[in-house]
């Protein structure tokens, strides 16, 4: 949404947003013949820790090789030597996303982010930030006694500082993490139902048109896609809803 000012123009949003895919399903048989019913309209495909568990890092050439990009959701969570030797674990790997958590430190995160660098030049490093699951009671469960906007832009300014690519956030952060880092930040966005979709066990919800329109770069959807009868017909209506 362009926006004017004394003069200069300019813009506080991404060029564009991408759907994709959260592919959680059981396994290779399953995760393929997904792909094969979606077809090659589909650019990202998210794969987490139950098919990575289950399939390995051959699961990652196998998608890759379809053409398709991979975001590869692993959350990685330790002290720093640990996440970093993960990462290198993957070198060479065709990953084009990958997920720590913020909540692991600056210098988890600045670990993590210069062995992505080593092991797996061109992609970007994304710090989840607060779970889409969770509000500001389960929040509290945990000992984090703030608004759950406040903890989010915290987390935002330490993984950044630290040398994150971009974050993971609820829509629902977008307005906030977008002014006050501005269109270039790469902010990627779970949480998203289509009008009327179950919720779930999603908290913080947004539809995908909103979520466009409030500057989400990448939005993630699972079950919406994974579950309707004909889900290439989801993504289509999906991307339609994003203006693709
Ligand atoms: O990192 C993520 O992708 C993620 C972070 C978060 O805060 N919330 C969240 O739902 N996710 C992932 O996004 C996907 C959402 O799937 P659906 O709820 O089925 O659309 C799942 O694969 C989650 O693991």
């Amino acid at each position: 949404m362009p926006e004017s000012g004394e003069g200069v123009s300019f813009c506080r949003m991404p060029k564009s947003t991408e759907l994709i895919l959260a592919l959680d399903v059981p396994d290779k048989a399953a995760a393929i013949a997904m792909l094969d019913r979606i077809g090659p309209d589909l650019k990202w495909v998210k794969i987490g820790l139950q098919l990575f568990v289950k399939e390995g890092p051959a699961l990652l050439d196998a998608v890759a090789a379809r053409g398709q990009s991979i975001f590869l959701d692993l959350k990685l969570h330790d002290i720093p030597n640990t996440v970093a030797s993960a990462i290198r674990s993957l070198a060479g790997k065709p990953v084009g996303l990958l997920t720590i958590h913020a909540g692991g430190g600056r210098e988890m995160v600045a670990a993590a982010a210069e062995a992505a660098q080593e092991a797996l030049p061109g992609a970007t490093v994304l710090a989840v930030t607060v779970l889409t699951s969770m509000n500001r009671a389960t929040l509290a469960d945990i000992g984090v006694d703030s608004e759950t906007d406040e903890q989010v832009l915290r987390l935002a300014r330490l993984a950044l500082d630290g040398g994150a690519g971009g974050l993971v956030c609820s829509p629902q952060e977008l307005r906030t993490l977008r002014n006050e880092l501005g269109p270039d930040a790469v902010l990627v966005t779970p949480g998203i139902r289509p009008a009327g979709a179950d919720l779930n066990d999603q908290q913080r919800v947004m539809t995908p048109a909103d979520a466009a329109e409030q500057g989400s770069s990448y939005i993630v959807v699972g079950r919406p896609i994974l579950k309707a009868e004909d889900p290439a017909a989801a993504v289509k209506a999906i991307q339609t809803e994003l203006g693709a």
